[in-house]
């Protein structure tokens, strides 16, 4: 594993208590459950396809009230992953719970307070969204018809829907109609969202509508879980990041932890490349290497201006000093051994 932090625990919202059941006791053994008090935790979760292991060994830590980019490049097993989750497939082995309850064990209570979007529903192109709506929750044995035209205004409402309700669905756009597939996953009370690629074939403009969808879904106290091969498109609104390559989990924490994970190094340009390495390495930078008239170094701790300062000191004349860290999609580059498209 290149790089594995510890997923920071992030408060949750006002309310959450409440909202919270009282932890599974946990067991031991090979069925045991993961950590609870997490939206999604897994321990070990794999699935294997005869020889192919899809996803290997696991252990997603989720908290409650964060927006989790789970990324990694096609393949690399995100879509199995979030189907075990939902109880849509069975894992080889491993663990998984929802909102601190074991699925598939207690799937029918967690996954009522779960909305998600795996497969889009399929909408009837001649049919309004609302119509479309009502047909899903009529559909739903756990909705209560009483309270169907209410709840799907609500869900019209939160996906920026409301005055587009009675439009026929082919006259959607794009954003529209990822808005109204969101919409459906929100016809019940959710206190988790499992969205797959959601902005997957969508142009920019669709493509910022959802993320602003989900920016506000988040900021109702919603933990969503979101996917995506594209960097650019989740890394904005995330404040958690899972990075996925060849079914492994290769970084995990908040989005300042994984960023944080590259390492700085520093260049500089001088004529007395032998000097500077000297004062370098008795700082402390640590890989110093020279070639030609550059010197490059990993300087750790130490800040750029004390490293600057005693160059001058030392009487080494500097002609060009940078200490970067490496971008966010370079570290991505680096972790999942691929590039990802960043650009959409
Ligand atoms: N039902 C299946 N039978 C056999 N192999 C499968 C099955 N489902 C997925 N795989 C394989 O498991 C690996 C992970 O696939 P998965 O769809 O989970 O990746 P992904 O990260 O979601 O990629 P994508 O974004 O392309 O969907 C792939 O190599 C895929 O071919």
């Amino acid at each position: 594993m290149t790089q594995l932090t510890a997923a920071g625990e992030q408060a949750g919202p006002a309310g959450e208590e409440a909202r919270t059941p009282g932890p599974v006791t946990s067991t031991t053994g090979p069925g045991a459950l993961p950590e609870t008090g997490l939206a999604i935790a897994t321990k070990g979760l794999t699935k294997r396809f005869g020889a192919q292991v899809a996803v290997d060994d696991l252990d997603l830590r989720v908290p409650h009230g964060a927006v989790y980019g789970f990324l990694g490049p096609n393949g690399s097993g995100k879509t199995t992953t979030i189907r075990m989750l939902l109880g849509l497939v069975e894992p080889t082995s491993g663990s998984r719970s929802l909102l601190g309850m074991a699925i598939p064990q207690q799937a029918t209570v967690a996954l009522h307070r779960v909305g998600s979007l795996v497969e889009g529903p399929a909408f009837h192109p001649y049919l309004s969204g609302q119509a479309n709506l009502e047909r899903l929750d009529a559909a739903d044995v756990l909705a209560d018809p009483r309270t169907t035209r209410a709840r799907i205004g609500t869900a019209l409402e939160r996906v920026g829907l409301s005055a587009a309700a009675g439009k026929r669905y082919r006259a959607y756009s794009l954003g529209m109609r990822q808005r109204l597939a969101i919409a459906a996953a929100l016809l019940a009370p959710r206190d988790l969202l499992v969205l797959d690629e959601p902005t997957n074939g969508l142009d920019p403009q669709g493509t910022r509508e959802v993320r602003s969808l989900i920016g506000s879904l988040a900021s109702d106290g919603t933990t969503v879980f979101v996917s995506s091969h594209l960097l650019a498109e989740v890394e904005q609104i995330c404040s958690h990041l899972g990075v996925m390559r060849e079914g492994r989990l290769v970084a995990q924490g908040t989005a300042s932890e994984v960023r944080g994970g590259g390492t700085v190094s520093l260049h500089l340009v001088t004529a007395q490349p032998q000097e500077a390495a000297a004062v370098l390495t008795a700082l402390g930078v640590q890989s110093v290497t020279t070639h030609a008239g550059e010197v490059r170094g990993i300087p750790g701790e130490l800040e750029p201006e004390a490293i600057v300062a005693a160059l001058v000191r030392a009487g080494v004349g500097v002609r060009s000093f940078t200490a970067s860290s490496p971008s966010l999609e370079d570290l991505f580059v680096s972790l999942t051994g691929e590039g990802f498209d960043v650009s959409g």
